[in-house]
């Protein structure tokens, strides 16, 4: 044997007895979360159990993070725990997860980079058939786009917010790379005619306009459908992601054509309870003020003035046309922390309107 041969059959074996011990550790785990399920469902008998824990979830990736000793990367070790947490929910309870569609969606690549690939993930046609869906109880969470790094905020998901009860569980970011592919079959065909959503469009305009100037833009509902079309179609690409260029086995001809290279998307996780405090939380609301002056400074004064830090203020038209202003705010903290009750409170004083949308863990992963 050479010396090679010998030393990698000596890792090998190492390899074999560490693979035992994890397999072993893992299966202990699981045993330990069939466990909780027990617990769970003991202490809340004939009454809807929450098997999935947000908070937990964002307790144990963040400290795996914290303490990840390499040479595996931080970000890459809590992936790998994303996924044995999402095995042992799935033993608790397999969830259900509505996301915006079709297959092959960046709101999919969402769902199963915040839940991991034990759920089963049910695509929805439209937002607001995701709302209804986790409403109805049909799914047990939902997850919809709020905000693109380039294109700015989802407005059909902010309005959303008005009417349904839903909860905001938790936030997602998922960096979009966009890819020009082709159906392997018609590689060979001159491309005249590209498919896409028309954000993507958007977001790959300069790429387009200097790399596929004369070809004609045929906008779709969304970038899945658009690789589904061009792979039936000869002469035609889509601008698409990784998971629908896989789902429908196309050629990449040119990989993130995005103009912007951090061009990143923000979905959120929504569903029917209120999430509990994990130590690093952001929280949602909505409120509408009298169309009086001052109105906006009355707002934020209180936030101000108690050092709670705004991430994020936006100004939508009332649906109703009985609420002057409406605004989603959302802010650093948890609403049961002291400060953010009294400010909460101050603002239901004021306001028309305070519909708490909920606390939950700032994204980890
Ligand atoms: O701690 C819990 O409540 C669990 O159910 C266990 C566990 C885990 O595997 O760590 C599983 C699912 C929950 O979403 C959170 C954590």
């Amino acid at each position: 044997m050479t010396d090679e041969k010998a030393r990698l059959s000596e890792l090998r074996e190492e390899i074999d007895s560490l693979d035992q011990q994890i397999m072993k550790l893992i299966s202990a785990r699981a045993a330990c979360a069939q466990e909780v399920a027990h617990v769970k469902m003991a202490a809340n008998p004939g009454q809807d159990v929450f098997f999935y824990r947000p908070e937990r979830e964002a307790q144990v990736l963040r400290r795996i993070k914290e303490e990840n000793p390499g040479p595996l990367p931080a970000e890459e070790m809590a992936r790998l725990f994303r996924e044995i947490m999402s095995a042992c929910l799935a033993l608790e309870k397999p969830m259900h997860i509505a996301f915006l569609g079709p297959l092959g969606t960046f709101t999919q690549a969402a769902a199963l980079k915040h839940f991991g690939h034990s759920v089963i993930s049910v695509p929805m046609p439209a937002i607001d058939e995701v709302f209804r869906e986790v409403e109805s109880g049909s799914a047990h969470y939902g997850v919809v786009p709020v905000e693109n790094s380039t294109e700015g905020m989802v407005n059909h998901t902010l309005d959303m917010f008005m009417s349904s009860p839903l909860k905001i569980c938790g936030e997602v970011q998922l960096r979009i790379h966009h890819h020009l592919m082709v159906s392997p079959k018609f590689k060979d065909q001159q491309i005249t005619r590209i498919y896409s959503h028309q954000q993507s469009f958007a977001q790959c305009r300069q790429w387009l306009d200097s790399h596929r100037a004369g070809v004609e833009r045929i906008t779709v509902s969304s970038n899945a459908e658009a690789a589904r079309r061009a792979a039936e179609e000869p002469g035609s690409a889509a601008i698409a992601g990784d998971m629908a260029a896989e789902l429908y086995g196309m050629d990449l001809l040119a990989s993130r054509i995005e103009d912007r290279p951090d061009n990143t998307t923000r979905f959120l996780i929504i569903g029917r309870e209120e999430v509990e405090a994990s130590g690093q939380d952001k929280s949602s609301i909505l409120v509408s003020m009298r169309n009086k002056p001052g109105a906006l400074y009355q707002l934020l004064e209180p936030f101000h003035r108690e050092g709670i830090s705004l991430t994020r203020i936006e100004t939508r038209p009332s649906p109703s046309g009985t609420w002057a202003y409406v605004f989603y705010i959302d802010f650093e903290g948890h609403m049961e922390d002291a400060l953010a009750r009294k400010v909460l409170a101050e603002i239901d004083d004021e306001a028309v309107e305070l519909k708490r949308l909920g606390s939950y863990p700032i994204g980890v992963l």
